[in-house]
Protein backbone atom coordinates (compact mmCIF):
# COMPACT_ATOMS: atom_id res chain seq x y z
CA UNK A 1 0.00 0.00 0.00
CA UNK A 2 1.28 3.56 -0.70
CA UNK A 3 1.49 5.73 2.48
CA UNK A 4 3.12 8.49 1.08
CA UNK A 5 2.11 10.04 -2.08
CA UNK A 6 3.70 13.73 -3.33
CA UNK A 7 2.27 14.57 -6.83
CA UNK A 8 3.96 17.66 -8.33
CA UNK A 9 4.74 18.97 -5.50
CA UNK A 10 6.17 22.77 -4.91
CA UNK A 11 7.62 25.58 -2.21
CA UNK A 12 8.58 28.67 -2.97
CA UNK A 13 9.96 31.15 -0.60
CA UNK A 14 9.44 34.66 -1.58
CA UNK A 15 10.29 34.98 -5.16
CA UNK A 16 12.73 31.74 -5.06
CA UNK A 17 11.16 28.05 -6.27
CA UNK A 18 13.44 25.57 -3.74
CA UNK A 19 10.95 22.75 -5.11
CA UNK A 20 9.87 22.34 -8.55
CA UNK A 21 7.44 19.65 -8.92
CA UNK A 22 8.37 16.55 -7.22
CA UNK A 23 6.45 13.35 -8.04
CA UNK A 24 6.97 9.92 -5.94
CA UNK A 25 5.21 7.53 -4.13
CA UNK A 26 6.42 5.83 -1.08
CA UNK A 27 5.16 2.50 0.00
CA UNK A 28 4.43 1.53 3.34
CA UNK A 29 7.19 0.61 5.20
CA UNK A 30 9.76 1.22 3.15
CA UNK A 31 12.61 3.23 4.26
CA UNK A 32 13.70 5.72 1.67
CA UNK A 33 16.82 8.30 2.10
CA UNK A 34 17.48 12.07 0.11
CA UNK A 35 20.26 12.88 -0.89
CA UNK A 36 21.77 15.50 -2.86
CA UNK A 37 24.14 18.42 -2.84
CA UNK A 38 23.98 21.33 -0.22
CA UNK A 39 21.35 23.14 -1.07
CA UNK A 40 18.97 20.83 -3.40
CA UNK A 41 16.22 20.46 -1.22
CA UNK A 42 16.86 17.70 0.76
CA UNK A 43 15.46 19.28 4.36
CA UNK A 44 12.32 21.50 2.79
CA UNK A 45 10.69 18.34 0.85
CA UNK A 46 11.33 16.79 4.35
CA UNK A 47 9.57 19.39 6.08
CA UNK A 48 6.86 19.72 3.54
CA UNK A 49 5.72 16.45 4.34
CA UNK A 50 6.10 17.03 7.91
CA UNK A 51 4.07 20.39 7.80
CA UNK A 52 6.91 22.28 8.87
CA UNK A 53 6.64 24.40 6.04
CA UNK A 54 3.48 25.24 3.88
CA UNK A 55 3.07 23.50 0.39
CA UNK A 56 3.14 26.30 -2.26
CA UNK A 57 1.46 23.83 -4.79
CA UNK A 58 0.64 19.98 -5.79
CA UNK A 59 -0.85 17.60 -3.31
CA UNK A 60 0.59 15.34 -0.72
CA UNK A 61 -1.25 12.47 0.56
CA UNK A 62 -0.19 9.88 3.45
CA UNK A 63 -2.15 6.90 4.01
CA UNK A 64 -5.00 7.46 1.49
CA UNK A 65 -6.00 11.17 2.51
CA UNK A 66 -4.82 14.67 1.06
CA UNK A 67 -2.85 16.37 4.12
CA UNK A 68 -1.62 19.68 2.84
CA UNK A 69 -3.94 21.29 5.34
CA UNK A 70 -3.36 19.51 8.28
CA UNK A 71 -0.77 20.23 10.79
CA UNK A 72 1.87 18.49 11.80
CA UNK A 73 0.31 16.91 14.77
CA UNK A 74 -2.06 15.58 12.72
CA UNK A 75 -0.23 13.83 10.04
CA UNK A 76 0.86 10.67 12.23
CA UNK A 77 4.33 12.17 11.73
CA UNK A 78 7.58 11.68 13.69
CA UNK A 79 10.67 13.45 13.36
CA UNK A 80 14.02 13.35 14.50
CA UNK A 81 16.47 16.46 13.95
CA UNK A 82 20.08 16.79 13.90
CA UNK A 83 19.58 18.63 16.85
CA UNK A 84 17.80 16.27 18.97
CA UNK A 85 16.06 19.23 20.10
CA UNK A 86 15.65 17.81 23.99
CA UNK A 87 14.15 19.97 26.67
CA UNK A 88 16.57 20.52 28.82
CA UNK A 89 15.02 20.92 32.28
CA UNK A 90 13.10 17.51 31.63
CA UNK A 91 15.00 13.51 32.23
CA UNK A 92 15.29 11.23 29.90
CA UNK A 93 11.78 9.77 31.09
CA UNK A 94 9.74 13.12 30.86
CA UNK A 95 11.42 13.64 27.13
CA UNK A 96 10.10 10.48 25.81
CA UNK A 97 6.59 10.60 27.69
CA UNK A 98 6.24 14.27 26.08
CA UNK A 99 4.28 13.34 23.12
CA UNK A 100 2.46 11.12 24.86
CA UNK A 101 1.13 13.45 27.63
CA UNK A 102 0.41 16.04 25.23
CA UNK A 103 -2.59 13.59 24.35
CA UNK A 104 -3.92 13.41 28.03
CA UNK A 105 -3.06 9.85 28.09
CA UNK A 106 -3.53 7.79 30.98
CA UNK A 107 -0.46 7.71 33.43
CA UNK A 108 -0.04 4.24 33.80
CA UNK A 109 0.27 3.93 30.36
CA UNK A 110 2.30 6.46 29.58
CA UNK A 111 4.98 4.64 32.41
CA UNK A 112 4.20 1.33 30.27
CA UNK A 113 5.17 2.98 27.02
CA UNK A 114 8.06 4.59 27.88
CA UNK A 115 9.12 2.03 29.59
CA UNK A 116 8.70 -0.61 26.71
CA UNK A 117 10.57 2.12 24.59
CA UNK A 118 13.05 3.17 26.60
CA UNK A 119 14.23 -0.80 26.47
CA UNK A 120 13.95 -1.07 22.86
CA UNK A 121 16.47 1.67 22.87
CA UNK A 122 18.83 0.74 25.75
CA UNK A 123 17.87 3.45 27.72
CA UNK A 124 16.16 2.04 30.89
CA UNK A 125 19.13 2.41 32.94
CA UNK A 126 19.17 6.68 32.10
CA UNK A 127 15.33 7.21 32.76
CA UNK A 128 16.34 10.02 35.49
CA UNK A 129 19.29 11.65 33.90
CA UNK A 130 18.96 14.79 32.10
CA UNK A 131 20.07 15.59 28.58
CA UNK A 132 23.34 17.27 29.48
CA UNK A 133 24.06 13.64 31.46
CA UNK A 134 24.11 11.69 28.35
CA UNK A 135 26.76 11.49 25.48
CA UNK A 136 25.50 12.07 22.00
CA UNK A 137 24.67 8.95 21.63
CA UNK A 138 22.32 8.17 23.90
CA UNK A 139 20.84 11.74 23.38
CA UNK A 140 20.35 10.56 19.77
CA UNK A 141 18.60 7.65 21.14
CA UNK A 142 16.47 9.84 23.57
CA UNK A 143 15.27 11.69 20.56
CA UNK A 144 14.31 8.66 18.42
CA UNK A 145 12.73 6.98 21.67
CA UNK A 146 10.43 10.45 21.69
CA UNK A 147 9.25 10.31 18.18
CA UNK A 148 8.67 6.33 18.36
CA UNK A 149 6.44 6.14 21.51
CA UNK A 150 3.86 7.67 19.25
CA UNK A 151 3.90 5.13 17.16
CA UNK A 152 3.78 6.95 14.12
CA UNK A 153 2.59 5.61 10.63
CA UNK A 154 5.73 7.78 9.09
CA UNK A 155 9.19 8.47 10.28
CA UNK A 156 11.28 11.48 9.63
CA UNK A 157 14.73 11.68 9.97
CA UNK A 158 17.06 14.97 9.85
CA UNK A 159 20.51 14.32 9.73
CA UNK A 160 20.26 12.66 12.55
CA UNK A 161 23.67 11.41 13.08
CA UNK A 162 25.62 14.33 11.50
CA UNK A 163 26.57 15.60 15.04
CA UNK A 164 28.41 12.49 16.42
CA UNK A 165 31.79 11.13 15.50
CA UNK A 166 32.79 8.61 13.11
CA UNK A 167 32.33 5.65 15.53
CA UNK A 168 29.03 6.63 17.09
CA UNK A 169 27.94 7.09 13.64
CA UNK A 170 29.06 3.39 12.93
CA UNK A 171 26.88 1.79 15.73
CA UNK A 172 24.10 4.26 15.34
CA UNK A 173 23.34 3.59 12.18
CA UNK A 174 22.88 0.23 12.75
CA UNK A 175 20.38 0.60 15.48
CA UNK A 176 18.84 2.79 12.98
CA UNK A 177 18.68 -0.33 10.53
CA UNK A 178 17.89 -2.59 13.43
CA UNK A 179 14.74 0.09 14.32
CA UNK A 180 13.39 -0.43 10.94
CA UNK A 181 13.80 -3.95 10.85
CA UNK A 182 11.66 -3.72 14.50
CA UNK A 183 9.14 -1.93 12.79
CA UNK A 184 8.47 -3.38 9.06
CA UNK A 185 5.19 -1.05 8.81
CA UNK A 186 6.98 2.46 9.48
CA UNK A 187 7.38 4.02 6.40
CA UNK A 188 11.21 6.13 6.89
CA UNK A 189 12.31 9.18 5.40
CA UNK A 190 15.59 10.04 5.72
CA UNK A 191 17.71 13.18 4.97
CA UNK A 192 21.36 12.52 5.03
CA UNK A 193 24.90 13.97 3.56
CA UNK A 194 26.81 10.92 4.08
CA UNK A 195 26.87 7.99 1.25
CA UNK A 196 27.35 5.18 3.39
CA UNK A 197 24.09 6.24 5.36
CA UNK A 198 22.32 6.38 2.47
CA UNK A 199 23.29 3.07 0.61
CA UNK A 200 23.39 1.01 3.47
CA UNK A 201 20.07 2.24 5.39
CA UNK A 202 18.08 2.95 2.34
CA UNK A 203 15.30 0.40 0.10
CA UNK A 204 15.40 3.19 -2.36
CA UNK A 205 17.33 6.54 -2.62
CA UNK A 206 15.95 9.49 -4.19
CA UNK A 207 19.22 11.72 -5.30
CA UNK A 208 17.51 15.47 -5.55
CA UNK A 209 19.82 18.34 -7.48
CA UNK A 210 18.43 21.54 -7.36
CA UNK A 211 15.04 21.00 -6.32
CA UNK A 212 14.09 17.86 -8.79
CA UNK A 213 14.28 14.42 -8.41
CA UNK A 214 17.04 13.01 -10.65
CA UNK A 215 16.54 9.78 -9.85
CA UNK A 216 14.99 6.61 -7.73
CA UNK A 217 16.31 3.71 -7.64
CA UNK A 218 17.56 0.92 -4.86
CA UNK A 219 21.04 1.54 -3.80
CA UNK A 220 22.85 -0.55 -6.19
CA UNK A 221 20.58 0.09 -9.36
CA UNK A 222 21.94 3.62 -8.49
CA UNK A 223 25.45 2.92 -8.19
CA UNK A 224 25.26 0.29 -11.43
CA UNK A 225 22.91 2.55 -13.14
CA UNK A 226 22.66 5.85 -12.83
CA UNK A 227 20.26 7.70 -15.42
CA UNK A 228 22.76 10.69 -15.85
CA UNK A 229 26.22 11.91 -15.18
CA UNK A 230 24.63 13.71 -12.18
CA UNK A 231 23.78 10.54 -11.02
CA UNK A 232 27.05 8.93 -11.81
CA UNK A 233 29.19 11.45 -10.27
CA UNK A 234 26.98 12.11 -7.02
CA UNK A 235 26.61 8.32 -5.63
CA UNK A 236 30.09 6.91 -4.87
CA UNK A 237 33.07 7.88 -2.98
CA UNK A 238 35.38 8.59 -4.54
CA UNK A 239 33.77 9.60 -7.61
CA UNK A 240 33.34 8.12 -11.09
CA UNK A 241 35.95 9.05 -13.41
CA UNK A 242 34.90 10.93 -16.26
CA UNK A 243 36.91 11.48 -19.46
CA UNK A 244 35.23 13.24 -22.56
CA UNK A 245 34.99 10.79 -25.75
CA UNK A 246 34.79 10.79 -29.23
CA UNK A 247 33.24 7.74 -30.59
CA UNK A 248 35.33 7.71 -34.15
CA UNK A 249 33.38 4.60 -35.81
CA UNK A 250 30.70 2.22 -34.60
CA UNK A 251 29.75 -0.63 -35.97
CA UNK A 252 29.66 -4.88 -35.76
CA UNK A 253 32.65 -4.63 -33.98
CA UNK A 254 31.62 -2.06 -31.21
CA UNK A 255 32.77 1.10 -30.79
CA UNK A 256 35.96 2.86 -31.44
CA UNK A 257 36.69 5.82 -29.15
CA UNK A 258 38.91 8.13 -28.93
CA UNK A 259 39.92 9.25 -25.43
CA UNK A 260 42.66 11.74 -26.33
CA UNK A 261 45.64 9.30 -25.88
CA UNK A 262 48.14 8.03 -27.91
CA UNK A 263 45.76 4.91 -28.77
CA UNK A 264 42.54 4.30 -29.48
CA UNK A 265 40.30 1.78 -28.07
CA UNK A 266 37.35 -0.63 -28.92
CA UNK A 267 34.67 -1.17 -26.81
CA UNK A 268 32.03 -4.46 -27.28
CA UNK A 269 29.13 -1.97 -27.30
CA UNK A 270 26.79 -0.57 -29.93
CA UNK A 271 24.51 2.31 -29.33
CA UNK A 272 20.93 2.46 -30.02
CA UNK A 273 21.17 6.19 -32.04
CA UNK A 274 23.94 8.36 -33.21
CA UNK A 275 27.79 8.08 -32.07
CA UNK A 276 28.61 11.45 -32.11
CA UNK A 277 26.18 11.84 -29.39
CA UNK A 278 27.98 9.95 -27.10
CA UNK A 279 30.60 12.83 -25.49
CA UNK A 280 31.50 11.14 -22.15
CA UNK A 281 32.64 8.03 -20.88
CA UNK A 282 32.29 7.33 -17.13
CA UNK A 283 34.57 4.27 -14.82
CA UNK A 284 34.55 3.71 -11.46
CA UNK A 285 38.13 3.92 -9.67
CA UNK A 286 37.56 0.35 -8.74
CA UNK A 287 36.69 -0.39 -12.15
CA UNK A 288 40.34 0.63 -14.06
CA UNK A 289 42.48 -2.00 -14.29
CA UNK A 290 46.68 -1.46 -14.27
CA UNK A 291 47.51 -2.95 -17.80
CA UNK A 292 51.11 -2.12 -19.74
CA UNK A 293 48.69 -2.25 -22.82
CA UNK A 294 46.30 -0.24 -21.27
CA UNK A 295 44.18 2.53 -23.42
CA UNK A 296 44.82 5.08 -20.69
CA UNK A 297 48.30 6.53 -20.27
CA UNK A 298 48.71 8.26 -16.88
CA UNK A 299 51.19 10.21 -14.78
CA UNK A 300 51.09 9.11 -10.69
CA UNK A 301 49.91 12.13 -9.09
CA UNK A 302 49.63 11.56 -5.33
CA UNK A 303 48.80 8.44 -3.44
CA UNK A 304 46.74 7.85 -0.75
CA UNK A 305 47.05 4.70 1.48
CA UNK A 306 43.91 3.53 2.95
CA UNK A 307 44.92 0.28 4.58
CA UNK A 308 42.94 -2.58 2.88
CA UNK A 309 42.71 -0.62 -0.44
CA UNK A 310 44.90 2.55 -1.41
CA UNK A 311 43.93 5.57 -4.20
CA UNK A 312 46.45 6.32 -7.14
CA UNK A 313 45.48 10.05 -8.50
CA UNK A 314 46.63 10.31 -12.20
CA UNK A 315 46.80 12.78 -14.71
CA UNK A 316 46.47 12.15 -18.25
CA UNK A 317 48.38 14.10 -21.47
CA UNK A 318 45.40 15.80 -22.02
CA UNK A 319 45.10 17.26 -18.09
CA UNK A 320 42.16 15.30 -17.33
CA UNK A 321 42.53 13.13 -13.39
CA UNK A 322 41.12 10.55 -12.57
CA UNK A 323 41.43 8.26 -9.47
CA UNK A 324 42.25 3.91 -9.28
CA UNK A 325 41.16 2.15 -6.60
CA UNK A 326 43.06 -0.71 -6.06
CA UNK A 327 43.37 -3.41 -3.08
CA UNK A 328 46.54 -3.91 -0.66
CA UNK A 329 50.11 -2.10 -1.11
CA UNK A 330 50.87 -0.06 -4.17
CA UNK A 331 54.21 -0.04 -5.80
CA UNK A 332 54.07 3.41 -7.83
CA UNK A 333 54.78 6.27 -6.41
CA UNK A 334 54.84 10.20 -7.46
CA UNK A 335 55.92 11.15 -10.79
CA UNK A 336 54.99 7.35 -12.26
CA UNK A 337 53.80 6.44 -15.48
CA UNK A 338 51.47 3.86 -15.33
CA UNK A 339 48.44 2.45 -18.36
CA UNK A 340 44.55 1.47 -17.55
CA UNK A 341 42.39 -0.81 -19.07
CA UNK A 342 38.41 -0.26 -18.92
CA UNK A 343 36.76 -3.43 -18.65
CA UNK A 344 34.03 -2.77 -21.34
CA UNK A 345 31.60 -4.14 -18.82
CA UNK A 346 32.21 -1.05 -16.53
CA UNK A 347 31.92 1.64 -18.98
CA UNK A 348 29.42 4.61 -19.18
CA UNK A 349 28.55 6.30 -21.75
CA UNK A 350 27.08 9.52 -21.47
CA UNK A 351 25.27 11.63 -24.22
CA UNK A 352 25.86 15.50 -24.58
CA UNK A 353 22.81 16.24 -22.28
CA UNK A 354 24.43 14.30 -19.65
CA UNK A 355 21.93 11.53 -19.62
CA UNK A 356 22.94 7.79 -20.11
CA UNK A 357 23.33 6.21 -23.26
CA UNK A 358 21.49 3.15 -24.39
CA UNK A 359 24.21 0.54 -25.20
CA UNK A 360 24.39 -3.12 -25.44
CA UNK A 361 27.28 -5.50 -26.08
CA UNK A 362 28.12 -6.55 -29.22
CA UNK A 363 27.14 -10.04 -30.75
CA UNK A 364 24.46 -10.07 -27.43
CA UNK A 365 20.95 -9.56 -27.46
CA UNK A 366 20.48 -8.18 -24.25
CA UNK A 367 21.29 -4.94 -22.97
CA UNK A 368 24.25 -5.40 -20.14
CA UNK A 369 23.18 -3.81 -16.80
CA UNK A 370 25.46 -1.12 -16.60
CA UNK A 371 24.43 0.84 -19.87
CA UNK A 372 20.95 2.03 -19.81
CA UNK A 373 18.46 4.47 -20.56
CA UNK A 374 17.39 6.34 -23.79
CA UNK A 375 19.34 8.04 -26.61
CA UNK A 376 17.18 10.17 -29.10
N1 LIG B 1 13.08 29.42 5.22
C1 LIG B 1 13.68 29.64 4.05
N2 LIG B 1 13.62 30.84 3.44
C2 LIG B 1 14.19 31.06 2.24
N3 LIG B 1 14.86 30.12 1.55
C3 LIG B 1 14.96 28.91 2.09
C4 LIG B 1 14.39 28.58 3.38
N4 LIG B 1 14.66 27.27 3.65
C5 LIG B 1 15.37 26.81 2.61
N5 LIG B 1 15.55 27.77 1.67
C6 LIG B 1 16.26 27.62 0.39
O1 LIG B 1 15.75 26.48 -0.27
C7 LIG B 1 16.78 25.74 -0.89
C8 LIG B 1 16.79 24.32 -0.34
O2 LIG B 1 17.21 24.35 1.01
P1 LIG B 1 17.28 23.04 1.91
O3 LIG B 1 17.64 23.46 3.29
O4 LIG B 1 16.06 22.26 1.70
O5 LIG B 1 18.50 22.27 1.22
P2 LIG B 1 19.25 20.96 1.71
O6 LIG B 1 19.39 20.10 0.51
O7 LIG B 1 18.57 20.39 2.90
O8 LIG B 1 20.64 21.59 2.10
P3 LIG B 1 21.74 21.11 3.19
O9 LIG B 1 22.22 19.81 2.71
O10 LIG B 1 22.77 22.19 3.08
O11 LIG B 1 21.06 21.06 4.52
C9 LIG B 1 18.06 26.50 -0.64
O12 LIG B 1 18.31 27.33 -1.76
C10 LIG B 1 17.74 27.34 0.59
O13 LIG B 1 18.48 28.53 0.60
Amino acid sequence: MTELSLRGLRKSFGGHEAIHGVDLDIPSGEFVVFVGPSGCGKSTLLRLIAGLEDISAGELSIGGAVVNALPPAKRGISMVFQSYALYPHMTVFENIAFGLTLKRRDKAEVDARVREVAATLELTELLERLPRELSGGQRQRVAIGRAIVRQPKVFLFDEPLSNLDAALRTQMRGEIADLHARLPDVTMIYVTHDQVEAMTLADRIVVLRDGRVEQVGRPLELYHEPANLFVAGFIGAPSMNVLPVKVSAAGAQGLLCDLGSDREVRLPLTIGGSPEAVQTLGIRPEHLVEDPEGVLAVTVERIENLGESHLIHARLPGGATLIARGSGAVSAAAGDRMRFALPPEHVHLFLADGRTAAARHSGTDTAPAPLHGALD
